[in-house]
């Protein structure tokens, strides 16, 4: 079962709301309601969050994200949709049991730190669990433990004052995770940081993430920190979702010139990995090595490569064996069996441009002389999944 799952969401602020979904149902925008005096913050939103997902939701300002955000956690009442949290409907709970759900199953951490200055740190850290009820000598054990999780033992007894910015948004994130809570909810939880620490931050998140695999919504305006850390990604416009997928589906073929258009900052090495890629052993097999041998199986690609890798290398590790030999990088399963090639042009080209959404990765031009030997009918590329 999805931990989260939202279904059709609708949020719309201003008069007759339900009025103004069925015009959105039938596919009226969100300036043609402005007209009328209402927001459309949220237009049929749905997907699913699988237990230990990072889920993250990326926009620019005024999206719809937070107000999708707080529908997630009850905050706000859908005008219309569902939302379900381990198969329990949300919308439908009596207020005390979604305080309740609230209080022990969701924890926020937000952009600005919400940390009380004339608390300890410990005290800042044990705060949802004295929300909760729970007893002093256990309130602090566990805060002292989630101090630990994010790097701050040795701070317990510092006041926030004394703590950097990116110190502060650790302790935020040791009260959420005091907690025990089984999803974390985080608005813009970097983005008041300093872009080195920011980076930090978000190691650390993923680093954590390993360890306690949680159920993280994250919310952020950033593209290249949904990449980082989203397994899967959700881009919103003007209250809409444009378009959900992994980052490698929304860097390969984005959904539309506006998904497009944020995608041009990317560091496409960074995000593309060799499983992405790679054309199909057969492509190269017949062809000959740098050393003058031919390729007739896989044994002989695993020779003749310069580097063998694995699916989830990122594709900035390819660029060094590609530079030191023309013959193609192997790229190999779990178990050491080899599932496709990377030769050096394949590498060059896909770092190109991102693109256009009516493109499938198999009719690259360019590619095509790099690794066929077909006849140029299929170039085995695998394709990239979209949502
Ligand atoms: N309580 C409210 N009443 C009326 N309109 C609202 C309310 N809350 C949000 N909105 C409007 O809904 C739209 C979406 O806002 P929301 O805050 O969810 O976007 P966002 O993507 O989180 O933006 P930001 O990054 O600036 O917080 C905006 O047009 C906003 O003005």
């Amino acid at each position: 079962m999805s931990r989260l799952q939202a279904e059709n969401l609708y949020k719309v602020f201003g008069r007759r709301p339900d009025q103004a979904v069925r015009k959105l149902e039938d596919g009226a925008d969100r300036d043609e309601l402005r007209a009328d005096g209402t927001t459309a913050a949220v237009i049929d939103a749905s997907f699913t969050v699988e237990p230990g997902q990072i889920f993250v939701v990326m926009g620019l300002s005024g999206s719809g994200k937070s107000t999708l955000l707080r529908m997630l956690n009850g905050l706000l009442e859908p005008t219309a949709g569902r939302v379900l949290f381990d198969g329990q409907d949300l919308t439908a709970l009596a207020p005390r049991e979604l305080r309740h759900v609230r209080s022990t199953k969701i924890s926020m951490v937000f952009q600005h730190f919400a940390l009380f200055p004339h608390r300890s740190v410990l005290d800042n850290a044990a705060y949802g669990l004295e929300v909760q009820g729970v007893p002093k000598a256990e309130r602090i054990e566990r805060a002292t433990e989630a101090l630990q999780l994010t790097g701050l033992a040795g701070w317990e007894n510092s006041w926030p004052d004394e703590l950097s910015g990116g110190m502060q948004q650790r302790v935020g994130l040791a009260r959420a995770l005091a907690t025990d809570a089984d999803l974390l909810l985080m608005d813009e939880s970097f983005s008041a940081l300093d872009p080195l620490i920011r980076r930090d931050m978000q190691d650390q998140l993923l680093e954590l993430q390993k360890r306690l695999k949680k159920t993280i919504v994250f919310i952020t305006h950033d593209l290249n920190e949904a990449m980082r850390l989203g397994d899967r990604i959700a881009v919103m416009r003007d209250g809409r979702i444009v378009q959900l997928g992994t980052a490698e589906d929304i860097l390969v073929t984005p959904a539309n010139d506006y998904v497009a258009s944020f995608t041009q900052d990317v560091d496409r090495s960074r995000v593309l990995t060799a499983g992405a890629i790679m054309a199909e052993p057969h492509t190269v097999m017949g062809s000959t090595t740098e050393a003058g041998t031919e390729l007739r199986t896989p044994q002989d690609v695993l020779a003749a490569a310069p580097a063998t890798v694995e699916e989830s290398t990122p594709v900035i590790e390819l660029f060094g064996p590609c530079s030191t030999s023309a013959d193609p990088v192997a790229v190999t399963d779990g178990k050491g069996r080899l599932v496709g090639v990377v030769p050096g042009s394949r590498l060059l080209a896909v770092l190109g441009d991102p693109m256009k959404p009516t493109e499938s990765p198999q009719v690259k031009a360019s590619d095509n002389d790099a690794v066929q030997n077909d006849g140029g009918k299929n170039d085995g590329v695998k394709k990239v999944a979209r949502v």
